[in-house]
């Protein structure tokens, strides 16, 4: 044998100079669940580890983060469901807390990157990421309210807009809506590719924003979320998002789809994100409390194999862990 390849591996050195792959803080960003109590901290069953909390903790929370380097935070509400109504009003509300809240943390950390949701489902009694009318999840009415919704936030200081939504056209919608209001340095990392995945469950548990039973409308999101069966498709989404003006093109889940994740670093070159959704994280959590797998070693393999597929940004609910640990 002329070639060995394990000659490559033969200590911690020489592995150490070969590796391909780095992943550090940097490149990572820790999910927050906001709830409006300023003192509130309350698990989630389903997510082990992971907790809704009030501004107060959630400032804490940062400050810990922020010791072991991770700097971007993207943030979800938890809305009361006295606040919930059909066309989310309460999203561009004055007295909205998830607003203030980003106000409050950009006030104390400016350095920090914060990133938004746009979507209806949290602020809607339907709980669908479109407005519903007349039994159809209607896409050029529910992007006027995606273009409020997104401004309100710009406003109130996030760096960068996340549309979760998957409605047709509103990268550009939101864009347009951005600008004409002044808010030219505002960022949006588009879902581009967000699959119709079973693997949201303990999100949606956490903000209590599942799909609800209606009359007319599937209690499932496969008419605006991708099919898990399709990859040409999320090329499709790319190119719509980056001609609209996106500044990251996301892959949500992350795991399943390493092969859409590598697709899109190929073919665009636009910074990738990828979404290591709460069910990814779940399950992990579940066979590591049954000493089933290692936590550390799975987790820092499972992040490292998304970098590794082309991720230029992962949203994971292990950021904080792979940042104390690295
Ligand atoms: N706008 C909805 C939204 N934004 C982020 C997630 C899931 C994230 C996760 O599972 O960690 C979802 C769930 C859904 O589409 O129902
Ligand atoms: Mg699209």
């Amino acid at each position: 044998m002329l070639s060995r390849p394990r000659r490559n591996r033969s200590s911690a050195a020489v592995r150490n100079l070969i590796r391909e792959t780095e992943l550090n803080a940097g490149h990572l960003v820790q999910p927050i669940f906001l709830m409006p109590e300023a003192d509130a901290r309350l698990p989630i069953a389903s997510l082990p580890g992971t907790f809704r909390m009030g501004i107060d903790e959630v400032l804490r929370e940062i400050e810990d983060c922020m010791q072991f380097g991770l700097l971007s935070y993207m943030m979800f509400p938890a809305v009361p469901e006295e606040h919930k109504d059909k066309t989310g009003t309460y999203a561009t509300a004055a007295e909205n807390f998830y607003l203030h809240a980003a106000r409050a943390i950009k006030e104390r950390f400016p350095e920090v990157c914060l990133i938004s949701d746009v979507a209806l489902d949290p602020y809607s009694t339907d709980g669908h990421d479109g407005v519903v009318i007349d039994g159809e999840i209607h896409n050029d009415e529910t992007l006027k309210l995606l273009d409020a919704m997104s401004v309100a936030q710009a406003q109130a200081g996030f760096d960068v807009i996340g549309p979760s939504d998957m409605m047709d056209g509103r990268i550009g919608s939101i864009r347009r809506a951005l600008d004409r209001e002044g808010y030219t340095g505002t960022g949006i990392m588009a879902y581009t590719a967000k699959y119709a995945s079973a693997f949201y469950g303990p999100f949606r548990d956490a903000l209590d924003s599942a799909p609800r039973q209606l009359q007319d409308v599937p209690s499932d999101k496969k008419t605006y979320q991708m099919d898990p069966a399709n990859a040409r498709e999320a090329l499709r989404e790319a190119a719509h998002d980056a001609a609209e003006g996106a500044d990251y093109l996301m892959v949500k889940p992350a795991l399943n789809y390493l092969d859409i994740i590598y697709r899109l670093h190929e073919a665009h070159p636009l910074p990738i994100a990828a979404y290591h959704v709460s069910g990814e994280c779940a399950m992990l959590l579940a066979a590591a409390e049954r000493g089933w797998l290692d936590y550390e070693q799975a987790a820092s393999e499972a992040l490292l194999s998304i970098r590794r597929a082309g991720a230029d940004v992962i949203i994971s609910y292990f950021a904080k862990d792979y940042a104390r640990w690295s």
